[in-house]
């Protein structure tokens, strides 16, 4: 059998991706395909825990969001992640596979609370592990969140898995002229200001030593390509 490069991760799944090709929302093929992935790389044996952003319905700095309150519109997006997680978890548990959503805000009528060393547990069992609802803070994004739970729980790595396939000089999807970086530090990441990931969660991984893995999940076959080790997106690294 083929050997996993990693035995823990942190995956974090775009939540914007989750549209598809739709304009808002859940687009249902699109759950399922990642889910597929998911699948896949969960029979290597490697331990999975998942943060899912959620773009894909609201977010706090959104044009939706104009003239709110800030902490309370980013509630709100922590809100749209806590649906993206118990999609996420709904549609792993369809095929099979068993994962527990752990929430930083309290909602326990609806999903059970962040507990670390419960969470370390579920993991040691070979349950997938789905954190929602970002870190719990306004002000942050589930990029940061990603950064945060995979130290805590000792990740070897945080695979950023989004709509593009990996880090380039400049916004791709703005500038047809940038170039995709195989390798990249922290410190180049964050003076050169790419906005694949928010400064606070580059810094955060760079003082934990964590490297990052950003690399495409619309691409068939990327994730399992990455969990294998193989040349794949983009590696931040210290
Ligand atoms: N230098 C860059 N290299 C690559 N992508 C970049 C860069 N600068 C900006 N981007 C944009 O960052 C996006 C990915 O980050 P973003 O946090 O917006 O999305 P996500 O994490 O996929 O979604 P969500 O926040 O809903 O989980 C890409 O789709 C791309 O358009
Ligand atoms: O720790 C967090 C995480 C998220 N938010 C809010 O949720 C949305 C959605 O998260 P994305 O990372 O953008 O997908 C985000 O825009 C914030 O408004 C938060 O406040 N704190």
């Amino acid at each position: 059998m083929t050997k996993p490069a990693y035995k823990r991760v942190l995956l974090k799944l775009s939540g914007e991706a989750l549209m598809g090709d739709d304009a808002y929302g859940i687009n249902r093929a699109t759950i399922e395909r990642m889910v597929a992935d998911v699948a896949e790389v969960a029979k290597l044996g490697v331990e999975l825990a998942i943060v899912i952003g959620g773009g894909n319905i609201f977010r706090g700095v959104a044009p939706g969001a104009q003239g709110m309150d800030r902490a309370t519109a980013d509630y709100m997006g922590m809100l749209a992640t806590v649906m993206n997680s118990l999609a996420l978890a709904d549609a792993m548990r369809q095929v099979g596979i068993t994962a527990r959503v752990m929430s930083a805000i309290s909602i326990e009528q609806v999903v059970e609370p962040y507990v670390r060393p419960k969470a370390l547990q579920y993991l040691e069992e070979d349950k997938i592990v789905i954190f929602a609802a970002g870190t719990g803070n306004p002000f942050f994004t589930t990029d940061t969140a990603a950064a945060l739970r995979g130290s805590e729980i000792g990740a070897e790595i945080v695979l950023k898995a989004t709509k593009v396939d990996g880090v380039y000089s400049a916004d791709p999807n703005k500038d047809p002229t940038a170039t995709r970086y195989s390798h990249i530090t922290f410190d180049e990441a964050i003076t050169k200001h790419l906005q694949v990931m928010d400064a606070t969660a580059f810094a955060l991984c760079r003082d934990q030593k964590l490297p990052i893995k950003v690399f495409s999940i619309i691409k068939p076959g990327a994730l399992k390509r990455v969990i294998l080790g193989e040349d794949e997106g983009t590696l931040v690294h210290v």
